[in-house]
């Protein structure tokens, strides 16, 4: 389990984490929301270890993050951050390979290509595997980024914010895959999304970040209500359920004036008829 008590976070004299406490079990799918500049990725980099906190304690199953063990801290994880740009003349077998980097000595091993191979595979983009990553598109950029954390086979797997540049097929192989492993494997998986319906449809656990805190936290079927909406983003929504009791937001404008069909589009609509 993965223990983050009473954490406390600053940076420039804002306060992200404000005697933070919150605790993660393996085998379940943990999503963040919460507006901008909360300090959602500054969480995971904290717990990550590159962001020192005022005080708090980080543990993994007992045992405490130690500035000294940092390298063997982060062995235990997968971590695919915010927005990385891959611009660099390497091929995309490359790059997921080097998430395997501390395996990897002088000597590239069969097996170990075998499982990058199998890893671009399964996220179906195994056509990719030679091409120079410089020249692929940010959606792919980002699919290639996610079989490099996986390439790690962490303990503990974060995700900021990975399916922003993602089209509708892949936003869905990427959560269905990644929901598969984390049961599978019984990996703590904690991840930062904007899209709330996405988040109703994947997070067992989802942790909702204002002011410093974990204001609410549980299943979305339990948490995602229009009065928590207003309050974090002071948006308006409707919040139904599908028939599987998973949450619909669906946000509401404020003065929205109806559309007036114009009497070009009438027009084509009653020749439409005609036709038909
Ligand atoms: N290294 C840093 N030094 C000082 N301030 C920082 C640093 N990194 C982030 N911040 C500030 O901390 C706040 C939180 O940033 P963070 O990136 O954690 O937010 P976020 O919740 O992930 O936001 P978003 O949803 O926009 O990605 C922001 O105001 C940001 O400007």
């Amino acid at each position: 389990m993965l223990k983050i008590k009473n954490l406390n976070v600053s940076l420039d004299n804002l306060t992200l984490a404000k005697d933070m406490s919150f605790s993660l079990e393996p085998g379940k799918v943990n999503v963040i929301i919460g507006p901008n500049g909360t300090g959602k990725s500054t969480l995971l980099k904290t717990l990550f270890g590159d962001i020192l906190p005022e005080s708090g304690d980080i543990s993994f199953n007992e045992a405490s993050l130690k500035r000294k063990q940092l390298s063997q801290w982060r062995e235990q994880f997968g971590y695919m951050p915010q927005d990385i740009k891959l611009d660099i003349e390497l091929s995309v077998l490359e790059v997921v390979l080097l998430g395997k980097l501390d395996a990897l000595s002088l000597r590239l091993d069969d097996a170990l290509i075998k499982k990058a191979l199998i890893a671009l595979e399964k996220i179906g983009l195994l056509h990719l595997a030679n091409r120079p990553v410089n020249r692929l598109s940010g959606g792919q950029c980002q699919m290639i980024l996610f079989a490099q954390a996986l390439m790690r086979t962490p303990k503990i797997l974060m995700l900021d914010e990975p399916v922003s540049a993602l089209d509708l097929h892949f936003q869905h192989v990427l959560l269905d895959h990644l929901d598969t492993e984390t049961k599978q494997q019984g990996w703590v998986t904690l991840m930062v999304l904007h899209d709330l319906n996405l988040a109703a449809q994947y997070a067992d656990n989802l942790l909702v970040l204002k002011d410093g805190n974990v204001i609410a936290s549980g299943h979305p079927s339990e948490i995602l209500t229009p009065a928590l909406v207003k309050d974090v983003y002071d948006v308006n929504a409707e919040v139904t359920k599908d028939s599987y009791g998973i949450p619909f937001i669906r946000t509401i404008r404020q003065g929205f004036t109806p559309h007036q069909p114009t009497i070009k589009s009438q027009h084509l609509q009653s020749k439409r008829t005609i036709c038909i």
